[in-house]
């Protein structure tokens, strides 16, 4: 059985669109990843699959019930959502205190260990703590009774660096426990490093369903280049570059494939600088998917 499952999962707001036709199965165990850019409908899936807000058609399941007909589902999963409100007057502990009493177990322990994991001072008022603060509240929050399915959407908007690694780190140790994953995000790296299978979606469908696996072969980077000399279009030219633009001694392109093909051709050119980055979404999405389909 499948732990998330939506079924032509359809969500109009009036008029305006929200997520058409999305079909997709989570099975247990998996880390999954959802990806795509702002207002793709990542949040509108998640909601309407955590019966927040209902489908215009279609339907969704966890743990192969509906989540609306079934409340009492949320009980057995943790969610973050996109945007944390709280009671800015509250401090920490009673907050995560508060949360813990809606489950039958006591989570007191935990809560101690995830707030040293997360570096989260407890002691301090809501009121008090910044946007990055604040999200790891809402983390602790999604964990402390150690859900089977953790549903996070764009965890680590706010998270610096290290504390982004902390919590995949975490996630990874939850479903080593035996926890399902599902999370979004904009980040085609940290899904990368994170997941078994990644949905693609983009203007409220899913355009691509990958194994991670597939997904390392498509190691896409933007490669900006300055020469000692002027750079001549074709020495780029070549399998898995594109959007190359060459202007005298700069260059700039994608390539998708594997890195030591371009190393092997950068080597051949003198180089004054070079900066290797992680394209971003909108660009993938454009350029490979857009073609491919
Ligand atoms: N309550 C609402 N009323 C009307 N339109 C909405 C509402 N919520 C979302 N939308 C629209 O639905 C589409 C999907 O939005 P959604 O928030 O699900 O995207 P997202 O992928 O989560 O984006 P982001 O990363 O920016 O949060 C967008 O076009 C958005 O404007």
């Amino acid at each position: 059985m499948s732990v998330i499952e939506m079924n032509h999962l359809t969500k109009q707001y009036g008029k305006s669109r929200g997520i058409k036709n999305i079909n997709l199965s989570v099975e247990e165990g998996e880390i999954f990843g959802f990806i795509g850019p702002n207002g793709a409908g990542k949040s509108t899936a998640i909601r309407t699959l955590l019966g927040l807000i209902y489908p215009t058609s279609g339907s969704a399941a966890i743990f192969g019930r509906n989540c609306t007909e079934h409340p009492e589902i949320r009980k057995e999963l943790g969610y973050l959502p996109s945007e944390v409100f709280y009671y800015d007057n509250m401090k920490v502990i009673d907050l995560l205190k508060y949360s813990a009493s809606f489950y039958k177990k006591d989570c007191t322990k935990r809560i101690r260990e995830l707030a040293e994991i997360m570096d989260l001072d407890l002691k301090k008022k809501i009121d008090d703590l910044s946007f990055g603060n604040k999200k790891k509240v809402g983390i602790v929050q999604g964990l402390l009774h150690e859900p089977k399915l953790i549903i996070l959407d764009e965890p680590t908007s706010g998270l610096d660096p290290l504390m982004q690694q902390k919590f995949f780190d975490l996630l990874r140790e939850e479903n080593r426990k035996g926890a399902t994953v599902f999370f979004s995000s904009h980040i085609l790296s940290e899904v990368q490093k994170m997941c078994s299978r990644v949905a693609f979606i983009k203007e409220g469908e899913i355009i691509k369903l990958e194994k991670m696996s597939t997904l390392q072969e498509n190691n896409y980077k933007r490669i900006n280049i300055e020469g000692v000399s002027t750079i001549s279009k074709e020495a780029f030219d070549i399998s898995g570059v594109s959007r190359l633009e060459v202007n005298g001694t700069a260059a700039s392109f994608i390539f998708k494939g594997n890195i030591n093909t371009i190393m092997q051709r950068l080597s051949e050119t003198e180089l004054r600088n070079i900066s290797i980055e992680e394209p971003d979404l909108e660009e993938i999405f454009m350029h490979y998917y857009v073609k491919e389909d």
